[in-house]
């Protein structure tokens, strides 16, 4: 007989097979109740912000957006007019997920003002592959210890240095579009590889000679590694799937071009650090030396000269720190402003008024002369500035950015909840008739000084606002200027396309689908003046 180790009443207290079964699935029940039921609330709450209904539940508002990539950005304005609740916010569902779409300066205020909604949104990740979490992408302590850091190296008196750079490769645009007088063209590849040049050269201290050689592995790597963000953002979501995208063509063809793009950064970053210490060596030995006349002028430093150099002062950065953020300026600082400029171009070659004008101001501020263009020039050029700052209002580079919702939020009336996504879109908020009478038109003098005061300050952000503001404007302001005063003076524009109905895609930047067509005529300069 074997020994019962537990009494028979003892059994019976045990639960039996279905006691088990109904006990576990009411647990269950429970748990999913209480998370569709909190769903449930999240879903109502999102949706008291007026938007188009989500049609299916897993994809969102996605079937809104089946459409050629030049009848999304038309679309999405419409459904902004529809839902658009007194020019505030939208909601779209985005697959499962709420985004919120800020359309005017009143709701982009709360957000770009804040120092707690700095955290960007998840279609940044696309970017970390390339660009790792440099200034663009990165967020909290690393981005503000970053910022501090970085922000010294956009002073005005290193700007200053690059002017030369500026007027270097302007140059050699308008030799290449010396070739292309009287035939009607494409503009935007030219001034796109003009200003790869131009960021190459002040960001890494090297020569990519786009211009000449624009099937160079690096620029061919620079377009591809931009498009596949861009395809994996917008245009395949599929592609997000991490494990689906490294099985496919697309991913290997990511693997490559990484390991180019960084390759040459990491090549240039040790070459720079060698240069880096030759020179301290040399400075110190010169320093020595009495007669300071025979001293060479310090050489040009790039960007990445400014960072090794803050690396040494105790503030460690390591060359992958370095990496990260010569990539982000690489990635950030020549698409944004080739756009800037060609659309500057096609508004120009619209307005032949403004052309007229322009003309004035260059051959008042250059003469006959065609000598660079000086930092005091970049003062005189008033006229072209308002120009250029209203191409940016019809045509922002950057046509909407995100940010995620750490917090819940009130805007516009609007409470929304944490781990939601907020887009500011600059193309709808400078279109706005309050801030801007007659907003579809190209009107230089809406920047003249008078006319900007007391004018809402975040009506206009082409270069976003606030802590999380563009770090490159004033050297994108420069650039542009530089390069347009450079074509300008030599040449008349005469665009082909016209504003009404021009198909412009919404890639990682503001696109014209056609490019930019139009037709240059040399200036004879003594006929100007
Ligand atoms: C016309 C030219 C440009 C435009 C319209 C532009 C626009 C912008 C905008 C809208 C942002 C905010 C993006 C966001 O919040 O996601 C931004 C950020 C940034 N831009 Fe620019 N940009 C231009 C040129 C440049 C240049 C030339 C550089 C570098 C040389 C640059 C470097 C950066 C960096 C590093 C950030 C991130 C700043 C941070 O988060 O602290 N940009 N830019």
């Amino acid at each position: 007989m074997g020994i019962q180790l537990v009494p028979d009443h003892w059994y019976r207290l045990l639960p039996n097979a279905l006691t088990l079964f109904t006990s576990f699935a009411s647990v269950l029940l429970c748990v999913v109740g209480t998370a569709l039921y909190r769903r449930y609330k999240y879903f109502r709450r999102c949706d008291k912000v007026p938007g188009p209904p989500a049609q299916l539940p897993l994809f969102g508002s996605f079937t809104e957006f089946l459409l050629e990539p030049e009848g999304i950005l038309p679309h999405f304005l419409k459904l902004h007019k529809k839902w658009n609740n007194n020019r505030s916010i939208t909601r779209l569902w985005v697959g499962p997920f709420p985004v919120f779409s800020i359309g005017s300066a009143e709701g982009a205020e709360v957000v770009l003002s804040s120092n707690k909604i700095i955290d960007k949104g998840r279609e940044y990740d696309f970017m970390h592959p390339w660009l790792a979490t440099g200034l663009l992408t990165s967020t909290g302590t690393k981005w503000n210890k970053r910022r501090k850091m970085l922000t010294p190296t956009f002073h005005f008196k290193i700007l200053e240095e690059f002017i030369q750079v500026f007027n270097e490769q302007s140059v050699v645009l308008v030799e290449k579009l010396n070739e292309k007088v009287g035939q009607d063209f494409d503009i935007f590849p030219f001034v796109t590889r003009c200003t790869l040049d131009i960021i190459c050269e002040t960001a890494m201290g090297r020569h990519v000679n786009a211009q000449d050689k624009s099937d160079s592995d690096y620029v061919q790597a620079v377009y591809k590694m931009s498009r596949i963000i861009q395809i994996r953002q917008m245009m395949q979501p599929w592609l997000q799937i991490e494990w689906l995208f490294r099985l496919l063509p697309v991913g290997s063809e990511q693997k490559r071009c990484l390991s180019i793009l960084h390759g040459f950064t990491d090549q240039v970053i040790r070459e720079r650090k060698i240069e880096y210490k030759l020179r301290k060596a040399d400075e110190e030995k010169k320093s020595l030396d009495e007669d300071d006349e025979l001293i060479p002028k310090k050489p040009r430093l790039a960007f990445l000269d400014l960072l090794i150099e803050a690396s040494q002062d105790g503030k460690a950065l390591s060359d992958l720190d370095i990496r990260e953020e010569v990539d982000t300026f690489m990635f950030e600082g020549h698409d944004t402003t080739a756009a800037a400029i060609n659309f500057s171009l096609f508004l120009i070659g619209n307005h032949p008024e403004v052309q007229e004008k322009l003309n004035e101001e260059l051959v008042r501020v250059f003469g006959q002369s065609d000598r660079p263009v000086s930092m005091a020039d970049l003062s005189e050029l008033k006229y072209l500035e308002c120009c250029i700052k209203e191409a940016l209002r019809l045509y922002p580079s950057v046509p909407l950015f995100t940010r995620e919702l750490k917090d819940d939020v009130e805007i516009c009336g609007y409470e929304l909840p944490t781990g939601t996504t907020v887009m500011i879109v600059p193309y709808i908020i400078h279109r706005d008739p309050i801030y801007f009478p007659d907003p579809d038109s190209f009107k230089p003098e809406r920047f003249f000084p008078e006319n900007i005061q007391g004018r809402h300050p975040y009506a206009y952000v082409p270069f976003s606002a606030g802590p999380r503001n563009c770090i490159g404007q004033k050297f994108a302001l420069m650039e542009e200027k530089i390069v347009l005063a450079s074509v300008l003076r030599r040449f008349h524009v005469q665009s082909f396309d016209k504003a009404d109905g021009m198909p412009l895609l919404v890639e990682l930047i503001l696109r014209p689908r056609d490019g930019i067509r139009v037709r240059l005529t040399p200036k004879i300069l003594s006929e100007s003046i």
